[in-house]
């Protein structure tokens, strides 16, 4: 589109959704290439890296993480090891209708999962609401990708920025080596995230 025709409400809003489009196509092209041999160990990796985590991940603490689907890093195992160790584990479950902060519900094991709208695997028991993540120590955030300073780029329906706006916990974009890059285009609501782990080198603090 030539630049002249294009809505100006704040030039930085348009370049930055045009931008975050065009990576997300490039993300998803380079996880759609991944071998699954490579994607398994890169979830193998992903779940040790739990035993040297930068704050506490054991009994009496509580997380938030995701299933992961498709061509998401990480697998159920990342969330067994988490259970095995006695911590609260909290998955999202979409609201009907438009974009809203996610409701939660307690993850407890592989037969508390159903598939439900968008295709994915979410959990059956007794929904907590959106003020759960109130009583969360750590939140595993699903990311195409994320940057040095704390950028995360998603799925593009901004779930989580609703979500975590407020929310006072450590924010962990889980991704691959690769995805972890020097500058991702930013909104004034996107929520920064202080960490990334990645299968590589783990959780790498983010400025
Ligand atoms: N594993 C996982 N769970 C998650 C997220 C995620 O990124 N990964 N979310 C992160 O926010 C939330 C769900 N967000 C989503 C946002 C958009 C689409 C999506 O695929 N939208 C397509 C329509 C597909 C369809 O209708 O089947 C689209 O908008 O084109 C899916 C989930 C909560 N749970
Ligand atoms: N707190 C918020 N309140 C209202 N609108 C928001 C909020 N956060 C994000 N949005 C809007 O939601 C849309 C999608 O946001 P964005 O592209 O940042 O999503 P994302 O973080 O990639 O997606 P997701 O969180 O679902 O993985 C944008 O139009 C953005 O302006």
């Amino acid at each position: 589109m030539p630049t002249a025709g294009r809505p100006r409400v704040s030039g930085c809003e348009v370049t930055g959704n045009a931008a975050k489009t065009q990576r997300r196509a490039e993300f998803s092209a380079r996880r759609a290439a991944m071998s699954m041999y490579e994607r398994e160990q890169a979830a193998a990796d992903l779940s040790e890296w739990i035993y040297s985590a930068p704050f506490r991940l054991e009994y009496d603490v509580t997380v938030a993480a995701y299933i992961p689907i498709g061509t998401e890093p990480g697998s159920l195992s990342f969330l067994d090891a988490l259970s095995d160790r006695d911590v609260r584990v909290l998955l999202p479950v979409v609201p009907d209708g438009a974009p809203a902060p996610l409701d939660w519900a307690r993850y407890s094991g592989e037969s508390s999962l159903e598939t439900r709208r968008f295709g994915l695997l979410e959990p059956t028991g007794t929904l907590l609401g959106p003020d759960a993540l109130d009583a969360v120590d750590v939140v595993f955030v699903p990311a195409l990708g994320v940057d040095r300073r704390g950028t995360r780029l998603g799925r593009g329906a901004g779930y989580y920025d609703r979500s975590l706006t407020g929310v006072r916990a450590e924010f962990v974009a889980v991704v691959y080596d690769d995805e972890l890059v020097d500058e991702l285009p930013r909104e004034p609501t996107d929520v920064r995230v202080g960490w990334a782990l990645t299968p590589g080198r783990g959780f790498v603090e983010l400025e």
